[in-house]
């Protein structure tokens, strides 16, 4: 997979090196290039903002320098599929992280100050698909964090990155029996520490009792947490046992 991520932050992106993520690059599963927006600017102060039409704080990016970054990132014939984080964007989720890991490449444009200027998005629908992503609801100053969760995310869905494949079979809002639940708790050695042993199910050695348990401590978290990603709780469609829990 091949990720070009244009910002004016390009150091933002140095733990990029590091990891999985930077084996992933070392290995060629991953084709990383990061690009510095002012390299796309002609004045003397590399400007890449100015005031907004209509009044209002702050400053918003000008077309230009994204137009032209575009151009030389994605010449006409060769479409990535361009990712704008934006707090009103459409959620990223895990099924949107895993549509991301099936493209075979990918544009993340990181906005500043009060954002893009809407004719970049406009006009890059022209000539490729055009996401417009949120992490969540909450207000970051830029893209840039963004896009290093969602490289992250889909990063660690691409074959081979990851050492032990069963571990992404085993995410929260993985596809399958357990898709809408969040992951319950997690133990290793010592067996007894600061006197709180870990739970006996997990030493037995007895899996189906093992997976029951794990569940169980799934649906609890989920219900305590997430309540709204169990509405068939809600509705009573739960079985006997996992209402038990
Ligand atoms: C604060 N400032 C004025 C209000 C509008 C946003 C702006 C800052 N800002 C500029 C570019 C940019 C991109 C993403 C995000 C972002 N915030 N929260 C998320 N879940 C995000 C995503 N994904 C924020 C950004």
């Amino acid at each position: 997979m091949k990720l070009d991520i244009v910002t004016i932050f390009p150091e933002y992106f140095a733990p990029l090196e590091i990891s999985l993520l930077g084996k992933a690059r070392r290995t060629g599963l991953l084709d990383v290039h990061v690009h510095d927006l002012r390299g796309w600017t002609h004045d003397r102060h590399r400007t890449v903002d100015d005031t907004p039409y209509g009044g209002g704080p702050g400053m918003v990016m000008k077309p230009e320098p994204w137009g032209e970054a575009l151009d030389a990132l994605a010449p006409p014939g060769a479409a990535p599929r361009m990712i704008i984080p934006t707090p009103s964007g459409r959620p990223f989720t895990q099924a949107l992280a895993a549509e991301y890991a099936a493209e075979p490449w990918l544009l993340f444009a990181c906005g500043r100050y009060e954002g893009i200027d809407s004719r970049v998005a406009e006009e890059a629908r022209t000539r490729m698909p055009v996401d417009e992503v949120s992490l969540g609801d909450f207000v970051l100053a830029g893209g840039e964090v963004a896009v290093l969760v969602m490289v992250e995310a889909v990063g660690r869905l691409l074959p081979g990155v990851l050492g032990n494949a069963d571990s992404v079979a085993d995410d929260s809002f993985a596809p399958g029996a357990m898709e809408s639940l969040l992951e319950g708790p997690v133990y290793t050695k010592p067996p007894v520490w600061r006197d709180r042993p870990v739970p006996d199910v997990l030493l037995s050695g007895h899996h189906g009792a093992i997976a029951r348990w794990r569940r169980d401590e799934a649906l609890r978290r989920t219900a305590r947490h997430r309540p709204e990603l169990l509405p068939r709780l809600a509705a009573g469609a739960l079985d006997e046992h996992d209402r038990r829990v």
